[in-house]
């Protein structure tokens, strides 16, 4: 017994020492959590502290664009993540789906306003439909800041003329940075409008007609590799050959002047650099998901991904070409003794004409590759875009087709071999109706964006200064009111007499205003020139119309399925 309630003694005792033990281990546990949380909370006091007056500026601007937006038309949005929620991943699925909320919107819209809200999380966003509101916006001198989707292009092509704005934040795009930044803004616009001043008069109509040469000349490289597939009766999808040409128009002769700088020459259509045009295809590529996938947005998701990697890695890859290029470039110019810009002008060389300038602005090596990387991506991938959805189209309408057919002849007779000139190609009216009429139902950007530096004021709407606001030309394009068919291909809505009388903002594929699209002419004059060679040397049929084939909204607007077609000699 005693040896017993010793035992319970001793066990008692040991009992009492754990329990003790286990309570001070809690009490431990306790205090060192509620030391974590104390920590944590002054992590984030210093954090607000840090970061009072963004906060501050946040919530007055969403509290500003909640009252402000209040009554506009738009989907459904859910506190804080806005519409985010019920958006599809799936972007051919994402294309349904916009489509039937922009019907939705109309229906809701019997006064036509056309001033349409989103919020993408946090993030409101206002899409101006009607040309008289889109005129106000492009008119701005003011607003003509980039939104933050420009902010991953511009990790490649920096902050060229296409790009540039006032702040660079692809972390977490907060708009209100615009607002606080104004006297820095001031600097970069007018850095912008140096820049575009400089390279305004290297698109100078005189200097045009010698770029009509290297439109020709890449134009029949490009139909001489077709004839391959001509009269197969094999599907072929035509659109990578549209993007090499494309290229090549843009890089091989005209932007860097390879072949007498480097003596080399670009030549993507017949299989040189393949390095360098993979890599531009892939940053391309890996930009289109990034804007599709709003995870990538943030840094260590996008880097785990191992896009991130990907993506430096290449545009390391391409900016090294681009310097070695400037480099050796300047070094040529050095030796053939081209002292001033009137020389260059004369040669029309874009490179040459920002090198000779180069003292004078103050351009270092790095601006001057920003502005060659701009070009290469803006001019090459847009316009191959736009030929392929002309070729796409007149593939389905042989009504049409048989006219540029006709027109074609009238200019040319039988000849298949000889360059066009300016003036064959000021005769193909029609041709050209019908580019711009591709243009209109498939505008190569399809949605461009400001955010606004200061407040807008649209019919009573104040739109607050920090907000993106969109400009969607593939909507404004088929605004009923102002287009007789306005979701058919009629390429008589483009009859001199139909487009004086058309509202000049109802059809703005090259944007309008201070930011509009400086190659513009070149990019007609370009599609008319290729677009000849094609149409002289082939009848087409279109294997996947709409809606089988969808317009996907990336960066450029692209084919879902691609331009698979069957070609036909014509001769
Ligand atoms: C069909 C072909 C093309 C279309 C539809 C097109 C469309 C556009 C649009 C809509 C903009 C305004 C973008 C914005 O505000 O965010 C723009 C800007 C620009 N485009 Fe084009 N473009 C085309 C071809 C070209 C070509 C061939 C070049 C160069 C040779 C070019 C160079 C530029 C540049 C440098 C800008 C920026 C202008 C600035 O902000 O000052 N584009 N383009």
């Amino acid at each position: 017994m005693e040896g017993n309630s010793s035992f319970h003694h001793a066990h008692c005792g040991s009992h009492d020492t754990s329990q003790s033990l286990r309570e001070e281990r809690l009490n431990l546990d306790m205090w060192s959590m509620l030391e974590c949380v104390r920590a944590v909370g002054i992590v984030f006091v210093l954090i607000a502290i840090l970061r009072a007056r963004k906060i501050v500026n946040w919530a007055v601007f969403t509290a500003r664009a909640l009252w402000n937006l209040w009554d506009l038309n738009g989907p459904i949005n859910y506190p804080l993540f806005g519409c985010a929620l019920y958006l599809k991943w799936e972007i051919v699925d994402l294309t349904f789906q916009m489509e039937s909320i922009v019907q939705d919107l109309v229906a809701k819209d019997p006064n036509q306003q056309g001033i349409v809200k989103v919020w993408l999380g946090p993030v409101p966003i206002v899409m101006l439909i009607r040309p008289r509101h889109v005129k106000v916006l492009l008119e701005s001198n003011t607003n003509i800041t980039k939104a933050w989707p420009y902010d991953l292009p511009s990790e490649w092509i920096g902050r060229g003329l296409l790009t540039r704005r006032n702040h660079r934040n692809l972390f977490f795009p907060n708009q209100t940075e615009n607002v606080m930044r104004t006297r820095k803004m001031t600097t970069t616009s007018s850095k912008w409008q140096s820049r575009r001043k400089i390279i305004t008069p290297t698109f100078h109509f005189s200097i045009l007609k010698s770029y009509k040469e290297v439109f020709a000349q890449e134009g029949r490289v490009m139909v001489d590799q077709l004839d391959n597939i001509a009269d197969t009766g094999r599907e072929a999808d035509i659109f990578p050959f549209l993007k090499r040409c494309a290229l090549d128009i843009i890089c091989g002769e005209w932007l860097l002047q390879c072949q007498t700088a480097m003596g080399t020459h670009l030549n993507s259509q017949t299989g040189g650099n393949t390095e360098y045009c993979d890599a531009v295809a892939t940053i391309t590529s890996i930009m289109t998901e990034y804007f599709r996938m709003p995870w990538l947005w943030f840094k260590p998701i996008w880097y785990a991904s191992g896009k991130g990697f990907r993506f430096d890695r290449l545009v390391k890859l391409t900016r090294d070409f681009s310097l070695k290029v400037i480099q050796e470039r300047r070094r040529w110019i050095e030796e053939e003794g081209i002292e001033d810009e009137g020389m260059a002008f004369k040669k029309s060389v874009f490179i040459d004409m920002l090198l000779l300038q180069q003292a004078a602005n103050k351009l270092t090596d790095e601006d001057i590759r920003e502005e060659v990387d701009t070009f290469m991506f803006e001019g090459h991938d847009t316009t191959a875009s736009a030929m392929g959805f002309t070729i796409w189209y007149l593939g389905q309408y042989p009504q049409y087709q048989k006219h540029v057919h006709e027109e074609i002849v009238s200019v040319f007779g039988d000849d298949t071999t000889r360059d066009p000139t300016e003036a064959d190609l000021r005769q193909l009216q029609f041709l050209e109706r019908c580019i711009k009429e591709a243009l209109r139902l498939m505008p190569s950007v399809p949605i461009l964006g400001r955010t606004l530096s200061e407040d807008l004021e649209i019919e009573g709407v104040t739109l607050p200064a920090g907000l993106s606001v969109a400009v969607a030309p593939v909507l404004t394009h088929r605004d009923p009111d102002h287009w007789e068919r306005p979701f058919e291909y009629f390429p008589d809505h483009f009859l001199p007499e139909k487009e004086s009388a058309r509202h000049p903002y109802a059809f703005v594929p090259f944007s309008a205003g201070p930011r509009n699209c400086i190659g513009q002419k070149f990019a007609i004059a370009e599609e008319k020139t290729v677009l000849s060679w094609f149409f002289r040397r082939y009848s087409v049929e279109t294997v996947e119309p709409y809606p089988g084939n969808r317009p996907i909204p990336e960066i450029v607007l692209k084919p879902s399925v691609g331009f698979s077609v069957r070609l036909f000699k014509r001769h």
